[in-house]
């Protein structure tokens, strides 16, 4: 079933266009990266599907109940990790869970949440005493309180140290596999290449892409960079290159190593030119474009 489904949305404040004619769906079972640089729109889409904000055109829906007008029965059936969590002050993190269970009518048992997210050592402590990242494995353990059908996370995993990061990405597939919908923004590159099954860029309020990794890759260029070491670089040359037709980025690596991402016709182009401007190509090679080169391509250089 469809967990998420925007259609045309778009949200204008006084002079500024937060989000422009945004229509995008998310599946049950799988994850979904939600990007883009600072000020494109994210946190806006987010508040739109939990009712924290109206939009000025078009909808959103939640499993088919319209976030706006039917708000209550959009979000039962979903766990958030909002942006600007809070922790009660004189509650344990136990009780932190038992207050979800309670407000979810759930019978998940708080001490096996606790120990899901890593912090069963510290349940009977203050939850404010928690640390950042303690205080936000408590959040999405609140969040994982009966099973919902879709987990929305602005940045799940920011805050927390690798070993942590990898933890709470392991509970994400854990939760995809059970069938549930997992929608997340985060500023980690690495973090959503490593386990979103589809990818959304956000750019100035506007979808630049939606689709899997490895389609985001077909699309940059056969899913290549070309690596070339050249006796000299100057910025001549790097123009010339970036006016090479199906060029896409030209980068700078160690001051003698060009990055190119560009569709597979050009490689040739790119090396031919490289000929023409008289620079030496030392060594040249090819490597798998990252999410991060794709983002660059995308956006034109903004990186959260
Ligand atoms: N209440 C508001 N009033 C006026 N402008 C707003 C308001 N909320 C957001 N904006 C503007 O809308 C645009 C999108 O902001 P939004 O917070 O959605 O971006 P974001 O992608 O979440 O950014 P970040 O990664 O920095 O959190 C920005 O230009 C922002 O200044």
């Amino acid at each position: 079933m469809t967990a998420i489904s925007a259609d045309g949305l778009s949200k204008r404040y006084a002079t500024v266009t937060a989000l422009d004619r945004v229509s995008l769906s998310v599946e049950e079972g799988e994850i979904f990266g939600f990007l883009g640089p600072n000020g494109a729109g994210k946190s806006t889409f987010i508040n739109i599907l939990l009712d924290f904000a109206r939009p000025t055109d078009g909808s959103a829906a939640l499993f088919g109940n319209d976030c706006q007008a039917e708000g209550v029965a959009a979000r039962g059936r979903v766990g958030v990790l909002p942006e600007g969590y809070s922790v009660f002050d004189r509650l344990t993190g136990r009780q932190h869970v038992e207050y979800a269970v309670r407000s979810k009518d759930a019978d998940d048992e708080p001490v096996e949440i606790l120990d899901r997210v890593g912090i069963l050592d510290a349940a009977e402590r203050q939850a404010s005493d928690y640390s950042k990242g303690m205080k936000q494995r408590l959040v999405l353990g609140m969040a994982l309180v009966g099973e919902p059908d879709l987990l929305i996370l602005d940045e799940p995993t920011t805050g927390l140290d690798p070993n942590g990061a990898a933890e709470i990405r392991s509970i994400l597939r854990e939760e995809r596999d059970r069938g549930a919908a997992i929608f997340f923004s985060s500023h980690i590159l690495e973090q959503v290449e490593a386990i979103c099954d589809r990818v959304a860029i956000l750019q100035d309020g506007e979808l630049v892409a939606v689709d899997t990794i490895d389609g985001l890759r077909q699309s940059i260029g056969g899913g290549t960079k070309l690596l070339i070491d050249v006796d000299e670089l100057g910025d001549e040359t790097t123009e010339a290159v970036r006016g090479v037709d199906g060029v896409e980025t030209v980068t700078i690596r160690d001051d003698s190593t060009l990055e190119v991402t560009c569709t597979n016709d050009a490689k040739m182009d790119v090396v031919v030119e490289l000929q023409r401007l008289g620079a030496d190509v030392v060594n040249f090679r090819t490597e798998e474009a990252s999410l991060e080169d794709m983002f660059v391509a995308y956006t034109g250089g903004g990186r959260e």
